[in-house]
């Protein structure tokens, strides 16, 4: 019997479509691994894969492809060779490269009928969504963090794309909040992290994206304070040879600091006043615990002495490092540095006994000071297979059935589904016109894609700009001075791309507009911003100028942000590793994630749950508003037949 018997079966016509597909997936990790196996076991023709990183040891528990022998070999390469194994009739290809790379253009993309999306930060999950949009192919877009998954179906022009929901920003704490009034271990752990670490081994806390230096009148003069603390531990950090260096530290951060704060009486009128503690008396509790070898003991809570011994022991180990690095090198921290975690695991314990804040294992502050959620295989196998479903509709033209799909962490339904919503009519990446042009870069000018693609072209004749990644190359009003220069020159490589903005105001019909109007119906209002691709082609005399297109008219102007339907607080450094504070049970929702996407703020319901966020509908509402609260494979009909071949309808 033939391998895909089977599958043949189940997915009737599908199968010869899939067969015959080319698929890209980007990333193989968490996600990547399993769904690499589901898609070879399908049997989609042809699989690209392109990871930019190495395999790790802490990779292992979950991306099965990759064992003890593959530590540092490149991912793709791996999981390449591992899956196919499972089916020689599938063709694969791996890239060890960063899907940024210029030579994955919006024509490689093209090339594909459907990507994927495996990956772990905003960053890359965005830039394949503009190269998706721009090359027209369909995305399957997906992430998971902790128990919490989610799948998202994006289709240029049908469906929302990554990008027509904002993001969350990164959660900050208030600078008071860190270095005066601390209430929780989270507060304890940034402060050590943040600014003792920072101010002690690393670069200075100023720039710490997890502190909010705003000032206020109330706040204004402690702020003053805390600047003159940290310089202070600026010139604690040039005793670093220094035997009594671990002492120094203590008895400023916790001793004269604390006694500062104390005398700041009006702030403890509300508040349990902190201990100052003593370092003679806290060092002699500790004369016999060995700090080097407590520093493993990563379970438990460590005792006020437990701390002290590790944090003398830590501190010894980083200046060590710190005198062997050269000038102006620093340390950084890194949840899996050691040294670093211990030194502010036992510097956060010690700051919250004296606060008496509930203090945490060395375990537990590694992953709130990592900004961790743990990876779980099962969520990322149960994902990755709901996106090889979802492909299945998009393999099959039947976009208006494919769902957004939600797993959550719920006894009653784990599985929730709703209609991909439409795509908005503001966001940046898919509410724009786009075309693509080729032009030899070395010698067309900027004035040649302005003449001869924007205004004879696309037909604008009144007020425009043109920018690339935010700076302005070419205003019509007041900025023409690069319009000589080649494309080179201004920095346009393989693959760029600029964005023709309509300056009209549109509050405004002037004159000449009045007049355009009747020269060319499409001047009747403000146009919607038009991305033009340039692409480099040493063949090409100048520039070419793209197919005729009709350009869309922009939507009214936006008076206030569409309200969202916000869950919990959630945060996210932007690149993968983030979340601190995150209220699980709460959420409905999820921003970035440990391995995947970024969650968008979306209502929906989990039923049999009674609490679902703000924003909880009842049954009946949500589906008035056409959003299903059904499992996704409610609308796939799973029938068992003999020879326990499951077709999937
Ligand atoms: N720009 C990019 N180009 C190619 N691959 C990328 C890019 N950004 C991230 N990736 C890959 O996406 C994958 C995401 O997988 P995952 O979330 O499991 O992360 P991880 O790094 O394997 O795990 P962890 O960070 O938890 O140790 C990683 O293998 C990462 O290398
Ligand atoms: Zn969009």
């Amino acid at each position: 019997m033939p391998r895909d018997t089977r599958v043949r079966k189940s997915l009737g016509t599908l199968h010869t479509r899939i067969k015959e597909s080319r698929v890209l997936m980007v990333g193989a990790g968490g996600i990547g691994c399993e769904l690499l196996k589901n898609l070879v076991l399908t049997g989609f023709g042809e699989i690209h894969i392109v990871d930019l990183d190495t395999i790790d040891l802490s990779n292992l528990n979950r991306q099965f492809l990759f064992g003890m022998q593959h530590i540092k070999k490149p991912k793709a390469i791996v999981a390449k060779e591992t899956a196919g194994k499972f089916n020689p009739n599938v063709k694969l290809f791996a890239e060890h490269a960063n899907i940024k790379d210029a030579k994955f253009n919006v024509k490689w993309f093209k090339s594909f009928n459907l990507v994927f999306n495996a990956l772990d930060n905003l960053d890359a999950r965005r830039h394949v969504n503009r190269m998706c949009l721009a090359a027209d192919v369909p995305l399957i877009e997906s992430g998971t963090t902790g128990y919490y998954g989610q799948v998202q179906v994006i289709k240029g022009g049908e469906t929302e794309c990554y990008d027509c929901v904002p993001k969350p920003v990164p959660k900050s704490f208030p600078v008071c909040t860190i270095r005066s009034t601390p209430s929780q271990p989270i507060h304890c752990i940034v402060w050590a992290k943040s600014y003792l670490f920072a101010e002690v081994f690393g670069t200075s806390q100023e720039s710490s994206p997890e502190l909010d230096p705003s000032e206020n009148s109330e706040n204004a003069q402690e702020i003053a304070n805390l600047k003159r603390e940290a310089e202070e531990l600026k010139n604690i950090r040039e005793k670093i040879s220094s035997p009594d260096f671990a002492k120094c530290i203590f008895e400023k951060v916790f001793t004269r600091d604390i006694e500062r704060l104390l005398s700041m009486e009006d702030m403890w009128k509300t508040r349990t006043p902190p201990k100052p503690m003593d370092y003679t008396t806290v060092s002699s509790s500790a004369a016999h615990v060995s700090g080097s070898y407590l520093a493993k003991d990563d379970q438990r809570k460590w005792n006020l002495a437990e701390n002290f011994a590790v944090f003398a022991d830590s501190t010894k180990r980083l200046a060590k490092r710190m005198l062997a690095l050269a000038d102006g090198e620093v340390l950084s921290f890194d949840k899996d540095d050691e040294d670093t975690l211990d030194f502010v695991a036992a510097a956060a314990n010690l700051r919250s006994i004296l606060f008496e804040i509930e203090s945490k294992s060395k375990f537990d502050i590694k992953q709130m000071a990592g900004n961790i959620i743990p990876a779980i295989a099962t969520t990322n196998a149960i994902t990755a297979g709901l996106c090889v479903l979802q492909a299945f509709k998009v393999m099959r033209n039947d976009l208006k059935n494919a769902k957004m799909v939600f797993l959550n962490k719920s006894t009653e339904r784990v599985i929730t589904a709703q209609n991909p919503a439409p795509p908005n009519k503001y966001c940046e990446e898919c509410g724009v016109d786009r075309v693509a042009v080729e032009a030899n870069v070395e010698k067309a000018t900027l004035g040649d894609v302005v003449k001869k693609v924007v205004r004879e072209r696309l037909g604008y004749k009144g007020d425009i700009s043109i920018t690339t990644k935010g700076r302005t190359l070419y205003d019509s009003i007041d900025f023409d001075d690069d319009v000589d220069s080649t494309l080179k020159e201004l920095g346009f490589a393989e693959e760029t791309f600029i964005t023709v903005v309509d300056e009209k105001d549109d509050d405004e019909e002037d004159k000449e507009d009045q007049e355009m109007k009747d020269a060319d119906a499409q001047e009747k209002g403000k146009r919607v911003n038009v991305v033009i691709a340039i692409s480099h082609n040493p063949e090409v005399d100048l520039i070419t100028t793209p197919p005729p297109i009709k350009i869309r008219l922009a939507p009214p102007k936006l008076v206030e942000p569409e309200p969202t339907t916000s869950t919990s607080a959630t945060a996210t450094n932007g690149n993968g590793k983030h979340t601190i504070d995150l209220d699980v049970e709460e959420v409905t929702e999820i921003s970035e994630v440990s391995e995947g996407p970024s969650f968008k703020k979306r209502k929906i319901e989990v039923l049999g749950e009674d609490k679902v966020g703000p924003n909880k509908m009842s049954k009946k509402d949500s589906s008035a508003e056409g959003d299903e609260t059904v499992a996704p494979l409610n609308d796939t009909v799973v029938v068992l037949e003999d020879e326990g071949v499951i077709t999937i309808d």
